[in-house]
Order: structure tokens, then C-alpha cells, then sequence
């Protein structure tokens, strides 16, 4: 059986303390990998990778040689797209249609964006008087924080650990990734790909493992770790701040959503129909952006129950390997149990379930496998916690509105405040109601479109700080100020 190893300063490891866990494919339920899980020792061992190279080649590089070898690891991550594509799909179960139009290629991305933004952003630079005249030049540079602590979930696992390591990487720092215990093989393959493109050793450092009492623990309470970037649920995002405390580290958390969709009588149908199919279920509805509360205007509201669940229907459910399929499991049985004891819940709160509402029919050879129907529900009380948890599945329930007002005020009724699409034709309502949505991201008249330069990160308890363009450069760099009195 395929063993997945630590990937430390430059070389696959295995762990001192023998210990490996499952890496199970969601499609059949059937092992495919044995993971090393890591000790105090492995993480320990990673830091210290990460420190010396700090300290060494990737520390004394030029801009110019290090955005060039990123742009290696950019190609070299297409130049292996169908082993990363395969490795994805095998650890999530994903249709491949999907993960190589959007995972692969926003690994890859990730790296040659950010190489080329930190070669053109400028600098700061104040002059100022001073009383005996002469005056003061004051200009700021930029510079690595240093050994970077990254933290990915399952959902998106390329592409969500490479947002953090292409901009860390770019900024001069070197990482230490826990991949999620779910999803390690492309964080690990990446790791040949980082080799290949001539990044230094210890630069790209990888500890497999779990959460709590495990390599994320363990790396969170390494005291030679300058700071953390998380993506995850809001619960963990708040252990990782406590455990960053100590030492006082700095912190990017990309949290958990409970995102609305304000479809308004004024809206071009077509495109909001479309659009919310996608936000609640592509990806089996695991995207911390996708929609679970769907708001629609009352004039419009049966017609629009009544084209989402003809097009949910219309989903085609299979594996990564079958063209057609647009539709997989859930990655794991346990994230199944969760989500279907809300479909349970919805049951149990008086819901109307539209389409959906179980596990559907599989074939012998798949029924293993993490399957659960898309569900559409109407007709539930805003504080059932269907309502108001992430759910985290391919499920979203539609509830009427009166007025604008009305959509605003349910739209940020919830303690999140990660995203939100508003689907109207009116320009002006578009930009009031845009205004007023108390969301770190918001699309009108799309959904998951994505400017790699712009602000990405949630308010409330959907996180802190933002990434992207500049933004990351503000994360993985420190500031200093040169004050030179002329
Ligand atoms: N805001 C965003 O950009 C964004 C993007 C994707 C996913 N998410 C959120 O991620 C969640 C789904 O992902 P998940 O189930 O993998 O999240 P999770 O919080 O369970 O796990 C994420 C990572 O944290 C690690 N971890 C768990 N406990 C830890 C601990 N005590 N110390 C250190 N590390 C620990 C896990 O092993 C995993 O690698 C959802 O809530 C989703 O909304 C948010
Ligand atoms: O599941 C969450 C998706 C997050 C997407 C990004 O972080 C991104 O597109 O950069």
C-alpha cells in the first residue's frame, strides 16, 4: 500500500513513532493510502528546517531568482496537472470536470500571481522637516515575517494551501503546511514539484497529520513559528488564536460562512438560477462560500423553487472519472453523518423538503462511498440551526421576503459574515444593498468569480485580516521604517 511521508527539509520522512492512519477515497470507501502521522519530533524537525533556510539560500536569494523559481513551481504543478488532478480527485472524491478547471489550475496561479506582485509594489517614503532644517527621509521596506505556520482544510486543498504558500513563499518566508488529515497527497506531491523547480530545502516543509493532540496542535504550540494562516471552521480558528497568543503571533484566519443569496424580483432569472445552483452545490456544496440561505422575493419565490429543484434534479451524480458527472460524495462518512443529521433536523423543524433529503441509490461498487442527495427546503423558522449552522453539504433552503429591508436585515441576521450574491438587474439596488451586507465579499450577479488582487476574507466570526493581492503581501511581510535625518 502507497505510504504518504513528511516532507522535511527537502526529503520524505516517515515517523519516528510509526504511526500512520488511513487516507480513505470518499467514492467507495476503500483505504488508498497509509499517512505518517507526525510527532512533536517531525514538526520540530520542520521548524527548524524552515529556520536554517530562512537563515540560508532562500534568505540570501535575490527577488529576481526566487519569483523565477516560484514560476517554475507554477509550471511544474501543470507540467504533473493529471497527477495532481488524479491525487485530488482520489482524496475528495471531486468530479474531474470540476477540479481541472478550478483546483489544479489555481495551484498553479497562485504561484506566478504572487511572484509577479511582489515585484511591483511600491514602497512608502515620507519626507519630513525637522527644526534645525536639514529635514528627514523616511522610506519603508519590506521584509519576510519568517517561519510560516499553514493550516488547510479538505474542501478546495490544493488551491486553498497554495493561496498561502505561493504569497508566502514570494515574500521570502518558508512554511511548514498540515495538510488536512483528510486531504494530504497534493500538498505532499507538491513537495517533488517545490524540488524540481530548485527551491532550497527546508524552504517548503510539509507534517501530515491530525488536528487536536497532533501535528496541527503541535505546530500551533511551536514557539519558533512567526505567525499562522488558517483556513478552517470558526471553532478551530478560535483554539489556533489562543495557542498564536503565546508569543504573541500573528494571525490570518479564513473562517467558516453561513452565506445569503438575495434573489430579487428585478433579477435576470436565468443568471440566478444558474448562479445559486452553483453556490449551493457545486464542490457537494463544501465551499465556504457557497450559499445556504437563498432569499427570494415574493412575487418571484415559487417560480424560483420551482426552476432550482428542476435543475437540482437535473444534477448528475457520480465519480471523478465519469465525464458527465457533475455531482460527488462528501469527503468522508463522518462529514456525511453531520450533514445528513441537519437533513434529519430539517425533517424534525417542519421543513418542506423541495428535492433531496437523503442518500441516493448507488451502484454495489460505490456504496461505500460518501454519498448524499442535493436537498432544496423551504418552509423552516429562522432560528432552526439549520438556518443557523454551516452545514458544510449540498443543501440550502429558500425563505420569501417582503422588502428590501426585509433581505438585508435576514441576510445579516447570523454571527458570519464571510459572503454574499445579490441577483438584481437594477444597478442602484445593487450597489445600496452591496453596501449594506455585513460580508467580507460580495458578488452581484455572480458567484465565485475571482480576482486574485482583491481583498478575500470574512468579518465577524467568518475571520480576521484579509488575503490577496496586497493584502497577502501585508500578512507575509514585516514593515520597517528607515528614518534617516539628512
Ligand atoms: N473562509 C474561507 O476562506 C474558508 C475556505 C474553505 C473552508 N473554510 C471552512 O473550513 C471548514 C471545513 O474545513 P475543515 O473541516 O477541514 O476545517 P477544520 O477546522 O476541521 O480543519 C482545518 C484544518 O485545521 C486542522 N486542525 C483542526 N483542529 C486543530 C487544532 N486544534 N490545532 C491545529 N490545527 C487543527 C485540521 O487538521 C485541518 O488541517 C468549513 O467551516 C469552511 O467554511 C473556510
Ligand atoms: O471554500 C472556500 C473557498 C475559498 C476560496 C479561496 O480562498 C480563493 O478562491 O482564493
Amino acid at each position: 500500500m502507497k505510504e504518504i511521508k513528511h516532507y522535511i527539509n527537502g526529503q520524505y520522512v516517515g515517523s519516528a513513532n510509526g504511526k500512520l492512519f488511513d487516507n480513505v477515497n470518499p467514492v467507495n470507501g476503500k483505504v488508498i493510502a497509509k499517512v505518517h502521522e507526525a510527532g512533536r519530533d517531525e514538526v520540530d524537525a520542520a521548524v527548524k528546517a524552515a529556520r536554517a533556510a530562512l537563515k540560508g539560500p532562500w534568505g540570501k536569494m535575490t527577488l529576481d531568482e526566487r519569483t523565477r523559481i516560484l514560476h517554475k513551481v507554477a509550471d511544474g504543478i501543470n507540467d504533473r496537472f493529471d497527477e495532481f488532478l488524479e491525487a485530488e480527485c482520489l482524496d475528495t472524491g471531486k468530479p474531474k470536470s470540476m477540479a481541472s478547471h478550478i483546483d489544479i489550475p489555481r495551484g498553479a496561479a497562485n504561484f506566478k500571481v504572487f511572484a509577479d506582485m511582489v515585484k511591483n509594489v511600491p514602497a512608502e517614503s515620507f519626507e519630513m522637516a525637522t527644526p534645525d532644517g536639514s529635514g528627514a527621509l523616511n522610506y519603508a521596506v519590506r521584509r519576510p515575517k519568517g517561519v510560516i505556520g499553514v493550516i488547510s482544510p479538505w474542501n478546495l486543498p490544493l488551491l486553498l494551501m497554495t493561496w498561502k504558500v505561493g504569497p508566502a513563499l514570494a515574500c521570502g518566508n518558508t512554511v511548514v503546511v498540515k495538510p488536512s488529515e483528510e486531504t494530504p497527497t497534493t500538498t505532499a506531491l507538491l513537495g517533488e514539484v517545490m524540488k524540481e523547480a530548485g527551491v532550497p530545502d527546508g524552504v517548503y516543509n510539509v507534517v501530515h497529520g491530525f488536528g487536536g493532540d497532533s501535528a496541527g496542535a503541535f505546530l500551533t504550540a511551536h514557539p519558533d513559528v512567526d505567525g499562522f494562516t488558517f483556513t478552517g471552521e470558526t471553532g478551530t480558528g478560535e483554539v489556533i488564536m489562543k495557542a498564536a497568543a503565546k508569543g504573541i503571533r500573528d494571525i490570518s484566519l479564513e473562517l467558516g460562512g453561513k452565506n445569503a443569496g438575495l434573489v430579487f424580483a428585478d433579477c435576470d432569472m436565468d443568471k440566478a438560477i444558474e448562479g445559486t445552483m452553483r453556490s449551493a452545490f457545486v464542490n457537494c456544496g463544501q465551499v465556504c462560500l457557497g450559499t445556504e440561505r437563498v432569499y427570494v422575493e415574493r412575487s418571484i419565490f415559487d417560480e424560483f423553487v420551482a426552476r432550482l429543484k428542476a435543475e437540482a434534479e437535473k444534477l448528475r451524480i457520480g465519480p471523478p472519472d465519469d465525464d458527465k458527472a457533475n455531482f460527488g460524495p462528501l469527503v468522508s462518512l463522518k462529514h456525511r453523518e453531520k450533514v445528513l443529521s441537519y437533513y434529519q433536523k430539517a425533517v424534525d423543524d417542519g421543513a418542506t423538503v423541495v428535492t433531496g433529503g437523503g442518500v441516493p441509490d448507488m451502484p454495489e461498487e460505490y456504496a461505500g462511498g460518501a454519498w448524499v442527495q442535493p436537498t432544496i427546503w423551504t418552509g423552516l423558522p429562522d432560528d432552526s440551526a439549520v438556518i443557523t449552522d454551516e452545514i458544510f453539504g449540498p443543501c440550502c433552503h429558500i425563505r420569501p421576503f417582503e422588502s428590501e429591508e426585509e433581505a438585508i436585515e435576514l441576510a445579516n441576521s447570523l454571527p458570519y459574515g464571510l459572503a454574499s450574491a445579490i441577483w438584481t438587474e437594477n444597478v442602484s439596488r445593487a450597489h445600496r444593498v452591496a453596501g449594506q451586507i455585513e460580508a467580507g465579499i460580495i458578488w452581484v450577479n455572480s458567484w465565485f468569480l475571482r480576482d486574485l488582487r482583491t481583498p478575500f476574507g470574512g468579518s465577524k466570526q467568518s475571520g480576521i485580516g484579509r488575503e490577496g493581492g496586497v493584502h497577502s503581501l501585508e500578512f507575509y511581510t514585516e514593515m520597517k521604517n528607515v528614518c534617516i535625518k539628512l
